[in-house]
């Protein structure tokens, strides 16, 4: 790795790195700031925990240096709690600068906000729903002057997941210069590779890790075939086991939605364990909270959706549990990138049932390498199968007795108003679509049915003839 005096940033800002640790360029680094500091376009695609943030925090606090100004860049990020992180490193290297940074994101004071952007910040760190509101309500700020544009997590706020980010991505893109600096970072830029290049429009350069594995190898990556009513108990153990033999050992667990972090969190506290959950369904106070907790080790477990799978950075986490398999190859790689960062170990597991196996082919044929098995003593876990499956199924009566799944339906419905649809007819829509659906499902059976039996008829009369011409064949041997 070369130098960080060889990227061809102040002596100032090298100081900075040096009080951070950063000595040497990671090849992330050491091959788009250069591109960047030449006034490139830059789409960079580097493995978890390489140290892309900096790839693109250095080259902007040089040139802000060179000519501030306010409002000089914005970066867009698809999760609060990354907001804040990124912002963290933006404030720690530019602090020799009198760096101002502004963090846009949801669930927080719109006014205070607004106030904030007015004053001009350097830099302006937003997801992009909250950022689109300010854009489409308030006049007081503008980014029409930015110089640099940083989509981080690029091919997150492309995509059209659960959160849809492209409707606020045209908003901010109509309201910021055509002539900028563009950078769009990612772990796996790959699959948006054509959209993205479409925001670069500079012909970019384009830097992507020349390596075979697309996960770190200081990641120690296992799986554990288990029948789904056994699961918890697997989970039960497993954190005992390696609170046991590990004093400071932070574990992330991840899970597919935000009720299954809530019956889990109330489980594993059942058991004593120190855990805290984070998910979409916490009011943004309660995430932030969660988050520090587990950053400071005083909860040496989180439970967390996918809101937590991109980008967090927590140098403690040894272990990443995948307490479903993901759908995607492309989640299961960010999730387990939570562990070995920055050249240090972790290990992740994940918990693979009779119907996932598929999945898990589809992991591996991505990440081009093969995750190995991860021995338990099931005797142990059978020891504790019946009272972890009880506890489970009072945690589940709990949660039904409190508003949870009201406040899912409100949520849902809030959305939707802010999203400009109609809760009542979407309700409708969706009813009618079901109903489609279902007749759909039948008529396809049905086919397959007359299919099946048109198919078994055929057999049956190849079998006939096949027969009858044994039969003629046998009599006129007999002849
Ligand atoms: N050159 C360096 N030397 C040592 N540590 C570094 C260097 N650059 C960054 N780091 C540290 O490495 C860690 C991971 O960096 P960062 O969060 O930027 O990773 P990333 O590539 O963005 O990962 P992800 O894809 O998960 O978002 C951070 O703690 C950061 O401070």
């Amino acid at each position: 790795m070369a130098d960080i005096t060889s990227l061809g940033i102040s002596e100032w800002l090298v100081a900075q790195c040096r009080q951070m640790g950063i000595n040497k360029a990671t090849p992330v680094q050491e091959n788009c700031v250069p591109a960047i500091l030449q006034g490139r376009d830059c789409m960079g695609c580097a493995k978890t925990g390489s140290g892309k943030t900096a790839a693109f925090v250095l080259p902007i606090l040089q040139k802000l240096s060179e000519d501030p100004y306010g409002i000089f860049c914005l970066v867009l990020t698809p999760t609060r709690e990354l907001a804040y992180q990124i912002a963290e490193q933006f404030r720690v290297l530019g602090r020799p600068i009198g760096l101002k940074d502004c963090i846009i994101v949801g669930g927080m004071d719109m006014v205070a906000q607004a106030l904030e952007l007015s004053r001009k910040p350097h830099v302006v760190i937003a997801t992009p729903g909250r950022l689109a509101d300010h854009i489409r309500s308030s006049s007081t700020f503008s980014i029409k002057n930015i110089r640099f544009l940083v989509l981080d997590e690029a091919d997150r706020l492309l995509e059209q997941g659960c959160t849809d980010f492209t409707k606020d991505l045209e908003v901010i893109l109509g309201a910021v210069p055509a002539k900028r600096q563009t950078l769009l970072f990612s772990a796996t830029l790959t699959d948006t590779l054509q959209e993205l290049k479409t925001i670069a429009m500079n012909q970019p350069f384009f830097w992507e890790s020349q390596s075979e594995v697309r996960t770190v190898e200081e990641l120690d990556q296992r799986f554990i075939l288990v029948p789904e009513k056994v699961k918890d108990a697997y989970l039960v153990h497993l954190i005992q086991t390696f609170q046991d033999e590990h004093e400071d050992w932070s574990i992330i667990i991840f899970t597919h939605t935000c009720k299954s972090c809530q019956i889990l969190n109330m489980l594993l506290r059942e058991f004593n364990f120190p855990s805290v959950a984070l998910h979409s369904m916490m009011k943004q106070k309660e995430r932030f909270a969660a988050l520090a907790k587990f950053k400071s080790s005083i909860f040496k477990i989180l439970i967390a959706t996918d809101v937590a799978s991109r980008g967090l950075d927590i140098p403690t986490v040894q272990v990443v549990i995948n307490h479903n398999t993901p759908g995607l190859p492309k989640i299961y790689i960010h999730r387990v990138g939570r562990t070995a960062r920055a050249g240090r170990n972790g290990i992740s597991i994940t918990l693979v049932t009779q119907y996932d196996i598929h999945l898990v082919t589809a992991i591996e044929n991505q990440i081009n390498s093969k995750l190995k098995e991860f021995p338990v003593k099931e005797a142990e876990v059978l020891k504790i199968l019946t009272q972890v499956n009880v506890t489970r199924r009072e945690c589940e009566i709990k949660l039904e007795s409190t508003d949870f799944d009201e406040k899912k339906e409100i949520n849902k419905r809030k959305q939707m108003i802010l999203e400009g649809k109609d809760p009542e007819l979407e309700e409708k829509r969706k009813a009618e679509l079901e109903k489609i659906r279902k007749k759909k499902k039948q008529f396809k059976e049905k086919i397959q049915q007359s299919l099946e039996r048109k198919e078994a008829s055929k057999v049956q009369r190849r079998i006939k003839k096949k027969k009858r011409r044994q039969e003629r064949q046998a009599a006129t041997k007999q002849q």
